[in-house]
């Protein structure tokens, strides 16, 4: 288990560069690595943080980018609950990602099969991973402790065999959606988890803590090999 390294900002003024920095020097190690950058997104706060400073930098080159999503709302692209949709307006139709790198959901399957179809994506996409490695995957936290779509309690945080898994049963709305699983999370190179505002503060004591019970299921995020960050303000 590699050390997890916690960096606390005064505001998102001083987080959002560093997050930018985070994304642009892994991409670059990647690259010059072997040759492609792999990033999983997550939703929520994180759409207009990672967009607006990505979009600040003087350059930007996201040619050689791989991104998928850490978790995804199964709804159509154009409804506002759709991480992709959001990235898409906010961000993939500025950069030069070409769209063969952006590995989407199908949104018209049901959830169980949008879940297997994603499988096989990713499958396609790491054809040399038993279970695919990202370089990077950026995470939040709801102030439940939940992150990608793993929440409190719920039976898929003991999965251990798929990579994606569907769940209809979302605490928070929208219900159906598809998450990476912990498999798949723990196996990153790099995970950062970015969290912005008071609200969360006691949660996150807990998280970084620990506490009696059960952990949380961002608590759970334990790389096997690879770096954990929280940045946080
Ligand atoms: O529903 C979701 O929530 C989490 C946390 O979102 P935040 O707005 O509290 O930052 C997010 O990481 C996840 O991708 C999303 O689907």
């Amino acid at each position: 288990m590699a050390a997890r390294r916690v960096v606390v900002f005064p505001s998102s003024a001083e987080l959002g560069p560093a997050l930018a920095h985070l994304v642009t020097s892994r991409a670059e190690k990647a690259i010059a690595s072997h040759g492609r950058f792999t990033l999983g997104l997550s939703g929520g706060s994180l759409v207009s943080m990672l967009s607006k400073e990505l979009l600040a930098l003087p350059q930007l080159d996201c040619s050689k980018w791989v991104v998928g999503f850490c978790d995804e709302r199964l709804v159509s692209f154009d409804d506002p609950e759709s991480t992709y949709g959001l990235y898409k307006s906010q961000l993939f139709s500025r950069v030069n990602i070409p769209d063969s790198g952006i590995l989407t959901i199908n949104s018209s399957l049901p959830v169980n099969e949008c879940a297997e179809d994603y499988t096989c994506k990713l499958k396609e996409a790491f054809p040399d991973d038993d279970i695919p490695v990202f370089d990077l995957l950026l995470l939040g936290m709801g102030p439940d402790g939940h992150t990608c779509s793993l929440f409190p309690d719920h039976p898929l945080l003991k999965e251990t065999k798929k990579t994606v898994a569907p769940i209809s049963d979302s605490p928070k709305p929208p219900a159906q959606r598809v998450t990476m699983t912990l498999p798949v999370v723990n196996a990153a190179r790099c995970v950062a988890f970015v969290s912005t505002g008071g609200s969360k503060a006691a949660i996150l004591k807990e998280v970084l803590e620990g506490r009696e019970g059960p952990a949380f299921p961002a608590a759970r995020v334990v790389p096997a090999t690879g770096e954990l960050l929280w940045l946080f303000c």
